[in-house]
């Protein structure tokens, strides 16, 4: 049955949002409701709700879909309560709608300036917002921390969590406990400190703060992590080293969930800063708290345990992650466990009162390390892999973009796997021999030439080849994949599943899909018109149970992957909801293709050649690796300023794109360099222009 009342006022039901700890600590009882990031403190993602199921699932249709106003990537998890879906949108924007129908009740947009898109390593993503006695909480990208009223989206109070003239990003989502809300952040890409704030619900004051990396000064910072800075972590950092600039990482920018049973949060800690240990910290050190799973109190932050995942990480192997709370019987004991599948490959089931793993396993093939020693629980890393040690150009699988992103994993109680959204990619690493920190721009010390991406359709085809996506159902116990679901790529949505044998999952190439949860078998699928890569959620109104879903291809993969490539303008994204029976209609696709621009200029193979190079370091991230761009930014050879010198020179020296998020480049590339990545990209343009008008045979 429901939980009622809000601190014994019987009334307060009435009031939107009316979330109190009761409600939430008991959001399992409530399953028309979804109150909570993960869907109740333990994050299984798992509906109990089953009218919609493996029998039924055939007859799921559209039942409404409500367009956003942008078309950047999405990827909340939507919140329910009571009837009303609060969503955050690309752009930290927020919606509230009546979930039965998808009518607008408020919107709010924190008016994030568009050139603060370039702080951020992957785009300008949000995963959503929390609420808690008619307040809903916003993580807005360039830092504030934003309480809005539930009922009308008017701002009750904001503060600012970061230190505005660094590179600090929000991408997060925000947690309540006990009262206070829970928020990270995110840019150890560029070069920030990373922490974990709580603030006081109602007043947004700040309550503690909790530092994953040492203070470049050596001084205490009158922060619950002095403590154990002082007794334990700052030891495990070099005395000298890049760190003192660059502030060393270790960003909290998604998992932070609270354990109810224990008492305790657990955060996800990111990677170093910059990557490379060598210029970091030295060639030995842990650097705590990078890439580790740290217990804090909930009242005052203060540590109570940690488990490193990733010692001396110098991979972007983040531990942020997704983390799932379970109860499980390990050989006959029951255990209060943690689940985890970070971005190094390993899955972790950690006991939360220890923080001592209990097992460690691959989940997908590794090169970087040959298990763990299950005396010391550390990592027997392979030599090859220290490519800042060894001089090599070393090719990791998995890598940076991890065998586990962010995209929500679900675990099903009924079945009692695991579901991860996994996927292989290999990226390069080779030491930066000349590495010098550049405040505000990507400093990873890594430079490996093997990430300029493919020159030619021959490479992408090996590319793609070598990059796969995959559906792990994992048991946890057997500690063994019991089926997996294979996809052509990489970058697939988060996981829902449900007490209806079912689990939902997005696709980068548009495709909303049910499987079957215990054997996944492949049951129904809907054509979203744009990839989906959000994870989903279900509730329940006036007896029906409905599945919505945030649809728009974005975050780190959409942006930098060649693959699904658009050559149109791209659809903004949706919110999608589905019911049996549902017969909505998407509006009509008009996408109409944009042609290939080449200039009538012609430049020398020199100049054509000095431009590969510098598009590799300054745009092929957000604009595809040899500007084999997917369309989610745009896709240059198709640009209108290609063409045009005055119009390429005014995006890059003046900055007329700035509140699109694309910032002037005049601070790093002088006229004639601008030049050469235009000489370069027309080059690009006029081979693809010949290829579109001479389509390849089948
Ligand atoms: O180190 C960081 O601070 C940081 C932040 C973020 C972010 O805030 O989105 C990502 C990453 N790292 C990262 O490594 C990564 O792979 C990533 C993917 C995404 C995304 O939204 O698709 N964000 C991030
Ligand atoms: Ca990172």
């Amino acid at each position: 049955g429901c939980q009622s009342g809000t601190d014994g006022d019987a009334g307060s039901r009435s009031r939107p949002a009316a979330v109190d700890a009761k409600r939430l600590a008991n959001a399992d009882a409530e399953p028309q409701n979804w109150l909570t990031h993960g869907g109740t403190y333990a994050e299984e993602r798992f509906s109990p709700l089953a009218a919609i199921n493996a029998d039924t699932v055939g007859q799921l249709g559209l039942a409404w879909s409500y367009d956003l106003d942008t078309d950047r990537g999405q990827e909340a998890t939507p919140i329910i309560v009571d009837g009303v879906l609060y969503t955050s949108t690309a752009w930290s924007k927020v919606v509230a709608l009546d979930a039965a129908t998808g009518r607008l009740i408020w919107s709010y947009d924190p008016e994030v300036p568009g050139r603060k898109a370039y702080d951020g390593c992957c785009d300008v993503v949000n995963r959503g917002v929390a609420v808690w006695k008619g307040k809903v909480y916003l993580g807005a990208f360039d830092g504030r921390l934003i309480a809005l009223d539930a009922a009308t989206g008017k701002p009750v109070w904001s503060v600012m969590t970061v230190d505005t003239k660094q590179p600090y990003t929000i991408t997060g989502a925000p947690r309540v406990v006990k009262g206070k809300v829970l928020i990270g952040n995110g840019g150890a890409e560029l070069g920030v400190r990373g922490y974990v704030s709580a603030y006081d619900a109602d007043t947004g004051k700040l309550a503690w703060r909790f530092y994953t990396a040492p203070n470049p000064k050596g001084e205490p910072d009158g922060a619950a992590s002095d403590a154990i800075f002082k007794t334990r972590a700052a030891a495990t950092w070099g005395r000298d080293g890049a760190w003192k600039q660059t502030g060393g990482g270790g960003t909290v920018w998604d998992a932070i969930v609270y354990d109810q049973d224990l008492d305790q949060v657990l955060i996800g800690t990111g990677n170093g800063s910059p990557w490379n240990r060598r210029i970091r910290s030295g060639d030995t050190g842990d650097n705590l708290f990078l890439s580790s799973i740290v217990a804090l109190d909930p009242e005052t932050g203060a540590y109570r345990w940690h488990y490193q995942e990733t010692p001396g990480e110098s991979w972007d192997f983040t531990a942020t992650q997704p983390i799932i709370l379970a109860d499980l019987d390990i050989d006959g004991q029951p255990r209060k466990v943690l689940l985890h599948a970070p971005k190094n490959g390993y899955f972790y089931v950690i006991d939360r009162k220890t923080g001592v793993p209990v097992s460690i396993d691959n989940f997908v093939p590794v090169n970087w390390a040959d298990g763990y020693d299950p005396k010391t629980w550390r990592p027997i890393e392979r030599p090859e892999a220290r490519y800042e040690l060894n001089g090599g150009d070393w090719e990791a699988m998995p890598s940076a973009f991890g065998a586990h992103n962010w995209h929500p994993m679900a675990y099903s109680p009924k079945t009692g796997l695991v579901y991860i959204p996994a996927q292989l990619m290999p990226f390069g690493y080779a030491d930066e021999k000349n590495f010098r920190f550049v405040p505000g721009r990507w400093n990873l010390g890594s430079a490996s030439t093997r990430n300029f991406g493919p020159r030619d359709k021959a490479g992408m085809k090996a590319l793609k080849a070598a990059s796969k996506g995959r559906v792990i159902a994992w048991d946890p116990k057997a500690r063994r994949a019991r089926f997996t679901i294979e996809h052509d790529g990489p970058g697939y949505g988060g996981l829902l599943a449900t007490a209806g044998n079912l689990i939902f999952q997005g696709t980068p190439d548009g495709r909303f899909v049910a499987y079957r949860a215990d054997d996944g078998g492949r049951l129904w699928s809907f054509d979203a018109q744009n990839g989906i890569i959000a994870g989903a959620v279900s509730f329940e109104i006036a007896g029906e149970q409905y599945i919505a879903v945030m649809a728009g291809l974005g975050g780190a993969y959409g942006i930098s992957s060649p693959f699904s490539p658009v050559a149109y303008k791209r659809p903004n994204g949706r919110v999608l909801a589905f019911k049996l029976g549902g017969k909505a209609r998407l509006p009509a696709d008009d996408r109409t293709p944009i042609p290939a621009r080449p200039p009538a200029e012609q430049w020398p193979a020199a100049t054509v050649a000095q431009g590969e190079i510098l598009y590799a370091a300054n745009c092929g991230f957000c604009h595809g690796p040899s500007t084999f761009s997917n369309g989610v930014l745009p896709d240059l050879r198709r640009s209108p300023a290609l063409a045009d010198k005055a119009t390429w020179h005014a995006v890059l020296v003046d900055g007329v794109l700035e509140d699109r998020g694309m910032i002037r480049f005049s601070q790093w590339l002088k006229p004639a360099e601008m030049e050469a990545i235009r000489a370069y990209v027309g080059h690009q343009a006029r081979t693809l222009a010949a290829e579109e008008k001479a389509p390849a045979a089948p």
